[in-house]
């Protein structure tokens, strides 16, 4: 592959060519198959495991499309053997009524030969066409159900993501395979017929047809090579043009697109990633036709050199003169057939490279699921404690967290403050359950987090960041999805509503908790950023009205966007979920949410730096009281 044209935007915007280099096909040393002979090599296995899909989903039409190919193949058999009756009739030696009426009982074999064939071919095309979509739905489940369900360090893993998005071509592809296979194995067997009539007339004609298709085979394996290669390799580039194009359309963006004036210039740079995007196409396009041309050249000095074999062999007297035409028919359709098979084999073999991408997402993302089973978590519990934990993020040298060691007893309100970077949502992530510390333990009593059950942890644990989710569901759906399985009266919601004081905000709904949040859809409200916050906290309160046993509360800056008055109320309210069966830990940089916390705990670049009360720590002067100081002066009133 040559030089890909790199444009000056994506310099500008990336900070360099957006493009996976030979580095990304060795993703976890398993060397990506590009050579012809290894895309072949790997496509039986891809094949069985689509058939094997295809199965699952449908064995009858699977088996109805099966035999109806066959069927097909032995029609084209069939009718090729009459046409080689009908030929010897009409070149015989009796009189012309005599020979067409002689003909006339292998013309009929023919015709019900073809029709036949003609209804064998629709069954198989009906029974396909309803295989298609149930394997597409196969593939994208099994690639959803995997996604989902990996560690939250592979989420963060860029080479993983990476992989998350080649591989989502790859039930699309399934699908596109189940019809390739259908069309390869009717081009096999019509070959095989045709095929097996040549060798029956003549034993010299059957290498020639294999020799007529192999330069287009070469030809089409080769394309559909380059233009996979092609599209890994500008996968990323292609990401960031759609980037380019939705921020130019998104919401959020809105303003500034158009106060800043960044509307035409971010258009400038999608035309000039498109200009770029477009000279890989003219390349991929030419390369294209150059491949073609060879091939077709190849291929028809050979079907020139096969009808000289047949007139040799008529003038030479080693053949009669209707095997010769029979021969003739045989050789254009065997060759159509022949064509027609390298054109899906190869279409198999495209497809498959991006089953393979599949496959292999697959393989990765059960290598990284979070592990099913394990110990059950007891129902009660003293405290969850955090021993020694030191966390790294893959990619960073530093570690997030260093050494950390805390408890959060049953019934306790716990804080923890730090500057920026320090840590906090890191320790989060940790307690949660959805980072596993390299080194030291979260135990919960006596039962470290690795050896028991993770599911179980994920449903003692409630959780209330800042950048919540904000579903494009219901008002309702959205307080519910706190515990989505679990089912709900509106009055129950209300309940949680009431206890987020966000009864104002669902009573100006135009249809209270039934109202569509998202403004995707027609007829949906929009509501501002505190509001969501007290919608998220509504949430909270729901799931933890529904914790099993003993629990957990995360709250990580909840309250950054209410206003002073509702932020007091919403921390005290927070406070008060702390109850005998749950601890509750709060992250914010508010002082004023921290001070009531029963053990105030400051990190500083991955450490434990300080812990006690709001006054322990002032009287101890140090990190925590500088902290304090700075933000009471700000609220201070001038001159004190
Ligand atoms: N996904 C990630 N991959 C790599 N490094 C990360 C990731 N998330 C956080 N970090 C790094 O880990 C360190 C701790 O980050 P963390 O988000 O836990 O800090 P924080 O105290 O919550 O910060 P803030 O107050 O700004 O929210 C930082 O140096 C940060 O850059």
């Amino acid at each position: 592959m040559g030089e890909p044209v790199v444009s000056a935007s994506e310099r500008e915007l990336f900070g360099g060519p957006l493009r996976y280099d030979t580095g990304w096909t060795q993703y976890d040393s398993a060397p990506l198959e590009l050579s012809m002979l290894g895309a072949v090599r790997v496509m039986p296995r891809l094949v069985g495991a689509t058939l094997r899909r295809a199965w699952r989903a449908d064995r009858n039409a699977l088996v109805a499309v099966g035999v109806s190919e066959i069927g097909q193949g032995v029609a084209a058999a069939v009718g090729l053997l009459a046409v080689n009756a009908v030929m010897h009739a009409l070149l015989g030696a009796a009189a012309p009524a005599d020979r067409l009426y002689e003909a006339l009982p292998a013309l009929c074999v023919g015709a019900g030969a073809a029709v036949v064939g003609a209804v064998l071919a629709c069954w198989s095309t009906s029974r396909a066409g309803r295989l298609e979509p149930m394997v597409e739905r196969l593939a994208t489940t099994e690639y959803l159900a995997a996604a989902s369900a990996v560690e939250l360090e592979a989420i963060e893993d860029p080479e993983f993501r990476r992989l998350i998005d080649v591989a989502q071509f790859g039930a699309q592809a399934a699908r596109q395979m189940i019809g390739a296979c259908v069309a390869a194995l009717n081009g096999t067997i019509s070959l095989a017929a045709a095929g097996g009539v040549l060798a029956v007339l003549h034993p010299a004609l059957l290498p020639m047809l294999v020799l007529i298709a192999a330069p287009r085979g070469w030809g089409a394996m080769r394309v559909a090579q380059e233009r996979y290669v092609s599209v890994l390799a500008w996968m990323e580039h292609l990401r960031a043009s759609r980037l380019i194009a939705q921020l130019l359309t998104s919401r959020s963006a809105a303003q500034e697109v158009r106060i800043h004036a960044v509307g035409p210039y971010l258009l400038t740079a999608y035309e000039d990633m498109a200009h770029s995007a477009e000279s890989e196409q003219k390349r991929l396009a030419t390369g294209k036709a150059v491949t073609e041309l060879v091939a077709a050249a190849l291929s028809g000095a050979v079907m020139v050199g096969t009808y000289a074999l047949l007139g040799w062999l008529i003038v030479a007297g080693h053949m009669e003169l209707a095997v010769a035409g029979t021969a003739v028919i045989a050789v254009r359709s065997g060759s159509a057939s022949l064509g027609a098979l390298v054109m899906h084999v190869n279409r198999l073999n495209e497809e498959s490279l991006y089953v393979q991408d599949h496959e292999k997402f697959l393989t990765e993302a059960g290598r990284r699921a979070i592990p099913r089973g394990g110990g059950a978590l007891a129902e009660r519990v003293a405290a969850v404690r955090l021993e020694k934990v030191t966390y790294r993020y893959p990619d960073r040298e530093e570690p997030a967290l260093d050494g950390v060691s805390l408890t959060l007893p049953m019934g306790s309100v716990t804080a923890v403050a730090g500057e920026n970077g320090s840590g906090k949502s890191t320790l989060m992530k940790v307690v949660a359950g959805l980072l596993l510390p390299q080194d030291g333990a979260v135990r919960w009593d006596g039962q470290e987090v690795r050896e028991v059950d993770r599911a179980q942890v994920f449903s003692r644990v409630s959780l209330l960041t800042q950048d919540f989710e904000r579903w494009p569901v219901t008002a309702g759906m959205n307080i519910r999805i706190g515990r989505p399985r679990s089912p709900a009266e509106e009055g129950e919601l209300l309940e949680s509503v009431a206890y987020a004081e966000a009864l104002g905000v669902v009573g100006r709904l135009p249809l209270g908790l039934g109202t569509l949040l998202s403004r995707m859809f027609h007829g949906a409200s929009e509501i501002s950023g505190g509001e969501w916050q007290k919608i998220g906290l509504a949430r909270t309160h729901r799931r933890t009205a529904t914790a099993p046993a003993d629990s957990v509360l995360i709250v990580d800056e909840p309250t950054s966007a209410l206003d002073p008055e509702a932020e007091i109320a919403a921390f005290a309210r927070i406070r008060r979920l702390a109850g005998p069966h749950r601890a509750v830990v709060l992250v914010t940089h508010r002082m004023s949410g921290v001070r009531h916390a029963d053990t105030i705990h400051v990190l500083s670049a991955g450490r434990l730096v300080e812990h006690g009360t709001h006054e322990e720590l002032l009287a101890a002067d140090g990190r925590y009281a500088a902290m304090f100081r700075t933000q009471a002066e700000q609220y201070a009133p001038p001159g004190t």
